[in-house]
């Protein structure tokens, strides 16, 4: 169990990127979902010993992680945002590399632990081309690859699924519930799917704060019965937008379709859906704005 508590982090510039936050993630994926500029970077960052937070704490199966950094490192498997490094050497090389400095001195142990790697991340097949000429999907399978050398028990993934098309997404969303059935898995994301179907746990962090946090099905439960949809045309939706709580729009057919919440039904036409994380999501960053 990881235990997150009060962490707080302000940056010289006075942004306030970590507010308080508290969570407890067990072993799973536990997906941390929030728009751009949330704080979901600085808070994987603080975990993974990057930065330290102004005051809070966090302990690792019962261990002091500020205290005792070095314990968290030798257990953890972090890939960034932006992993950046692709050479124009081949995966299979690159990632022995990579266990070399990760602690595998020795070659027979080692040689074992980077092929299983390329094959359950699916680049076994690829594991002679150069890394420099993988596609984005391929990229974010051999972070993931590299994150797991030598087992951690936390493994901290930042936006893998950003830029990757819906295919290549599932794959490496599948790969990581996987990964998750063993260890804590944190996966960062602004897609709102990400974390619906696949994250046994979740919280929405908006500012800095945590704004909710549980079992993604239990928050869209709460919402249950209160969920309104309807057309509305163009002319009339800032009307709609000043009058209800209006949590999405999209266009259906050229005409906008808007997701309502209401505790009864907010205009003749409106019929009621099933919440979905989206309201979720919406409806809490609203609140927090
Ligand atoms: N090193 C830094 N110095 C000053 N401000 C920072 C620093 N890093 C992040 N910030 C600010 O802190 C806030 C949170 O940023 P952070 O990168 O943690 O958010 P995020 O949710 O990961 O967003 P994104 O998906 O855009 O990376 C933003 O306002 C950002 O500009």
């Amino acid at each position: 169990m990881l235990l997150l508590r009060h962490l707080h982090k302000t940056y010289d510039n006075g942004v306030h990127a970590t507010n308080d936050v508290s969570l407890d993630i067990p072993t799973g994926l536990f997906g941390l979902l929030g728009p751009n500029g949330a704080g979901k970077s600085s808070l994987m960052r603080t975990i993974a010993t990057l930065q330290t937070p102004d005051s809070g704490s966090i302990h690792l199966d019962g261990v002091d992680v500020l205290r005792a950094p070095l314990a968290l490192r030798r257990r953890l498997g972090y890939l960034p945002q932006d992993f950046g490094v692709y050479p124009k050497v081949s995966a299979l090389e690159l990632l022995d590399h990579f266990a070399v400095l990760k602690g595998l001195t020795r070659r027979g142990e080692r040689k074992e632990a980077v092929e299983a790697l390329l094959h359950q991340t699916n680049l076994w097949e690829a594991r002679k081309r150069a890394v420099a000429s993988y596609s984005g999907g391929m990229r974010q399978r051999f972070g993931i690859a590299q994150a797991l050398l030598g087992a951690p028990r936390l493994v901290i993934v930042d936006e893998p699924t950003a830029g990757l098309d819906p295919d290549e997404r599932n794959r490496l969303l599948n790969l990581l519930a996987r990964i998750g059935e063993k260890v804590i898995v944190i996966l960062s994301t602004h897609i709102v799917e990400d974390v619906t179907d696949l994250c046994a746990r979740m919280a929405i962090i908006g500012k800095g704060r945590v704004l909710v946090e549980g079992e993604p099905q239990a928050a869209i439960a709460t919402l249950k019965g209160r969920i309104w949809r309807g057309a509305v045309s163009d002319a009339d939706l800032p009307d709609f937008q000043q009058r209800f709580t209006v949590l999405s729009s999209r266009l259906v057919g050229g005409k906008p379709q808007i997701n309502i919440f209401a505790e009864a039904q907010p205009h003749a036409g409106f019929s009621q859906v099933e919440p979905g994380l989206e309201d979720v999501y919406f409806l809490q960053l609203r609140a927090a704005a």
